[in-house]
């Protein structure tokens, strides 16, 4: 539609429409209803399934703005990025209103708590590569929190997306290739390249922060780092108008000091995700957590494990400490529980959408400040040092704030701040003066109605009101005769007429004025009583922040209470020690069925450092060794393990090999997926990583896979010197027992007992003598006939014969019987064992 032919609000929509990229949805405030028109009304109507309509040739939708907030959400959820065109100005009849748009939502920046989970972090990212380094910033709006770290390799970048899943992604156009390296990521967002130039983000960021420099930041040397900070920060800003007050400080990323564990370890592993559903995650064993920010807290601790033996061992002593006294921490859990969501309510409150509930609520959390940090005192035992101390000393008392809250606001406010209701009477002289004026009004109809009934003897007569009349006088059909001469008709319905009167008029004027001047007057101060109650802000993070740590503490002293755990002495060493160790998901799980404890002792340096472990399948080798590096992991988050005793020396990184799955997404098969997998341990691994393998080279053929396993086992122990746990099928490995001074065979014991296996869950000693195969099979339920022949061809393999020489197979479909001849056997040739040697 070109605009000369406009309206001069289509006029108005144009103009605001251009200034919009063209994939977001712009959302215009007509009176009650947000309208879409033209492509954006087609998209629109069918994500929404509201009912597309034209007027003037124009394609148009619309939405109620009361519902509006769920609409939005939906088209969010669909992808979208939906601006607001609100009405600015005062309405006046016959007269264009202003409008602006106040601001843009998207994926990553809704803060609507029905479209976030709470015990989750909610982020915008932002990557960027530059030179060697790649750059990556992420914001979580609805705290406040944001942070910036560099990554050497795409590699780590790729793992840190894994552990934050970002909702939102923004990368620069110039650099599609890198976004395609990372697999496009979900909530992929392009942008224009100028939002990621270093100097211009340095000013937003030194700008917003009011700082000269970043370097009190720590990221005064990052440059992708600052760029893609930049970037987040002026796509906040200018793109999506969004209210930034509450970002207060910049932090670099806990992880770049932590263990590193890589992507496919992250979901090996099951920390926060399992295929199986939550409740099979490490996060899930440990998560007791009584705040929805303590969640979230436990959720990063996990998978941001530390190796500064110091922070770890002030993390311990704080789980000491809470788990004390069981009685003190059942309190200090309650007390927790009454604390809600602070931080995101503090983080509504600040970006102005908060309203008098969540004021409410603040102030509730506010006072338990002074009652939990009482109870903190008594759980420190008069030490005037230590992590506990310490939050208890980043707990601000501001029962005066919460006073002022308090007093203020009514007992149960309401959830809009536009209509009124929201404070005490006696609180402000010109409110409670104008409750009373519409009180009285209404007292006064009250009057009219009984007067008028006397007046016209109509008994069924009623004062009412409606959003279009005002108040008027309802008289039904059946009267209408009786009806005195001074009402005005207004309207007919079906069994009724409406009437005014200029007394009646007068009087609305004064009660509806009165209404309206006091709801124009509550939202005034509220939104005043919200600015003073942020300008405490920066204190409110720092407590909550404090409240979810002691959240934290508190959930693993309470899950080491519940299951017995015990506390691992921490060291620089390469040893790894564990006493009857059990694994922390399963050993929740298995309540009833007790789950069998199992030692490990590796030791870095002399001892042994590689263990392959062999055993039936389904004996529980996958289990032992994911549950030494779960052990390890929690030893590294400042838990306590389901264990009699550990020792663990701090490890860099974790690695595991574990099953494998096609990546079809990335074209590749199972053995490609295996190799990618076992080439970035070799290539990363330390003499101070943990590397579990379970079995390789599975995906190819025997003599290749045994090659390759075997080489990579001897890589390991040879050259990296890491604690090695390798779980295999190939019996021939337990002759590198006899090779490498550092390795050492297991298995796991079963019981052999009228051609059935028991399964005895031990960890002991030597290697397996067989392999049970046919026993697992029968276990199954694969049918008697194919476990005979089976046997049979075992029977000959163990002999020394080949399986089939001989014997004759018949297919169903065929009437002459065929020969099968056996593959030649293939001489192991010994260059294929030292691939990296
Ligand atoms: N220590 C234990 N105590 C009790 N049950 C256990 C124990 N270890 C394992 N299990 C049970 O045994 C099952 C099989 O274990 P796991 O998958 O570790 O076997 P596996 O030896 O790795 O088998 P495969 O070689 O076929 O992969 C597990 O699902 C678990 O329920």
């Amino acid at each position: 539609m070109s605009d000369a032919a406009a309206t001069p609000m289509m006029k108005q929509y144009l103009a605001m429409r251009r200034d919009l990229p063209e994939d977001v949805l712009l959302l215009f405030r007509l009176g009650d209803f947000y309208e879409m028109f033209f492509e954006d009304a087609k998209v629109a109507s069918g994500i929404l399934n509201v009912a597309l309509t034209k007027r003037n040739g124009v394609p148009m939708c619309g939405v109620p703005h009361h519902a509006a907030q769920s609409y939005i959400g939906r088209l969010i959820r669909a992808g979208k990025r939906v601006a607001i065109g609100e009405q600015v100005g005062e309405v006046i009849p016959g007269k264009l209103v202003q409008r602006e748009v106040s601001e843009v939502i998207s994926a990553g920046t809704v803060t609507d708590g029905r479209f976030i989970e709470a015990d989750k972090g909610h982020f915008l990212a932002g990557i960027f590569k530059e030179g060697k380094k790649f750059g990556l910033a992420c914001v979580d709006l609805t705290t406040g929190g944001f942070e910036v770290g560099e990554f050497d390799s795409v590699e780590a970048l790729h793992d840190e997306l894994t552990r934050l899943t970002p909702s939102e992604l923004l990368y620069a156009e110039e650099q599609k290739d890198l976004l395609e390296v990372l697999g496009t990521p979900r909530g992929a967002q392009v942008c224009e390249g100028y939002l990621f130039l270093q100097e211009q983000g340095f000013h937003a960021l030194t700008k917003h922060f009011a700082v000269q420099s970043l370097d009190g930041f720590g990221c005064g040397e990052m440059t992708a780092g600052v760029c893609a900070a930049g970037a987040v920060m002026q796509y906040l800003q200018f793109q999506l108008r969004k209210d930034v007050g509450h970002l207060k400080r910049l932090r670099v990323m806990s992880s770049l000091d932590g263990v590193w564990i890589d992507a496919a370890s992250q979901s090996h592993l099951e920390l926060v995700q399992s295929r199986g559903g939550a409740e099979h995650t490490l996060l899930h064993a440990l998560n007791r957590t009584c705040t929805p920010m303590g969640a979230r807290l436990l959720r990063r601790w996990v998978l941001h494990p530390l190796s500064d033996l110091e922070k770890l061992v002030a993390r311990q002593d704080g789980v000491a400490a809470l788990l004390k006294d069981g009685r003190l921490l059942g309190q200090v859990r309650e007390m927790l529980k009454e604390i809600r969501d602070m931080e995101r309510t503090s983080g509504r409150l600040s970006q102005g959408s908060g309203n008098a509930r969540d004021l409410s609520s603040l102030a509730q959390a506010l006072n338990l400040v002074p009652g939990l940090k009482m109870l903190l005192e008594e759980v420190q035992g008069g030490a005037a040092k230590g992590l506990i101390a310490q939050l208890h000393g980043q707990m601000f008392d501001l029962t005066e704030l919460a006073a002022e809250i308090e007093t203020a606001l009514v007992e149960e406010p309401p959830a809009t701040i536009k209509d009124g209701g929201i404070f005490r009477e006696g609180i402000f002289a010109e409110l409670d003066e104008l409750r009373s004026a519409s009180m009285q009004g209404r007292d006064w109809l009250a009057k009219l109605q009984n007067d008028e009934i006397e007046r016209t003897g109509i008994k069924s007569l009623k004062i009412k009101y409606n959003a279009v009349f005002g108040y008027f006088i309802e008289i039904t059909k059946s009267n209408l005769s009786s009806v005195p001469a001074d009402y005005v008709r207004k309207q007919t319905t079906s069994n009724a007429e409406r009437f005014i009167t200029d007394g009646l008029k007068r009087m609305e004027d004064k009660i509806l004025g009165a209404d309206e001047r006091a709801k124009a007057l509550e939202l005034e101060e509220f939104v005043a009583l919200r600015t003073r109650a942020m300008a405490q802000l920066e204190s409110i993070q720092q407590t909550a922040e404090a409240m979810a740590t002691v959240d934290v503490l508190g959930s693993l002293a309470e899950t080491a209470r519940l299951f017995n755990y015990a506390r691992p002495a921490l060291s620089e060493s390469r040893d790894l020690f564990i006493r009857d160790g059990r694994h922390p998901v399963l050993d929740q799980q298995l309540a009833g069925e007790r789950f069998v404890p199992n030692d490990t002792e590796l030791e870095g340096v002399e001892g042994c450092r590689l263990m392959v472990i062999t055993g039936p399948n389904m004996a529980g080798k996958s289990t032992y060794i994911r549950q030494v590096a779960l052990l390890t992991l929690m030893a590294q988050v400042g838990s306590f393990l389901p264990a009699a005793e550990a020792h663990i020396g701090l490890v860099d990184r974790i690695f595991t090999r574990i099953g494998a799955s096609d990546d079809l997404s990335k074209g590749q098969s199972t053995f490609m997926v295996e190799m990618n997998e076992t080439a970035l341990i070799l290539n990363h691994a330390t003499e101070r990583s943990l590397v579990i393998l379970d079995e390789i080279g599975r995906g190819t053929s025997t003599f290749d896979g045994l090659s390759i396993a075997w080489s990579v086992a001897e890589h390991l122990h040879d050259v990296i010197g890491a604690r090695t746990l390798f779980a295999t099928h190939y019996h021939e490995l337990t002759a590198l027992a006899g090779i490498c001074s550092g390795a050492r065979n297991f298995n796991v014991a079963v019981k052999e007992w009228n051609q059935q296996i028991i399964f005895l869950r031990k960890i002991v000693a030597g290697s397996a003598e067989k392999s049970y195969g046919i026993q697992v099979a029968r276990l199954a339920g694969v049918p008697e006939g194919g476990l005979h022949r089976a046997r049979g061809i075992l029977d000959r393999l163990e002999a020394g014969h080949p399986p089939n020489e001989g014997i004759t197979i018949m297919r169903e479909t065929e009437t002459e019987p065929v020969v099968r001849k056996r593959r030649p056997v293939v001489e192991v040739d010994d260059s294929q064992l030292s691939l990296f040697g």
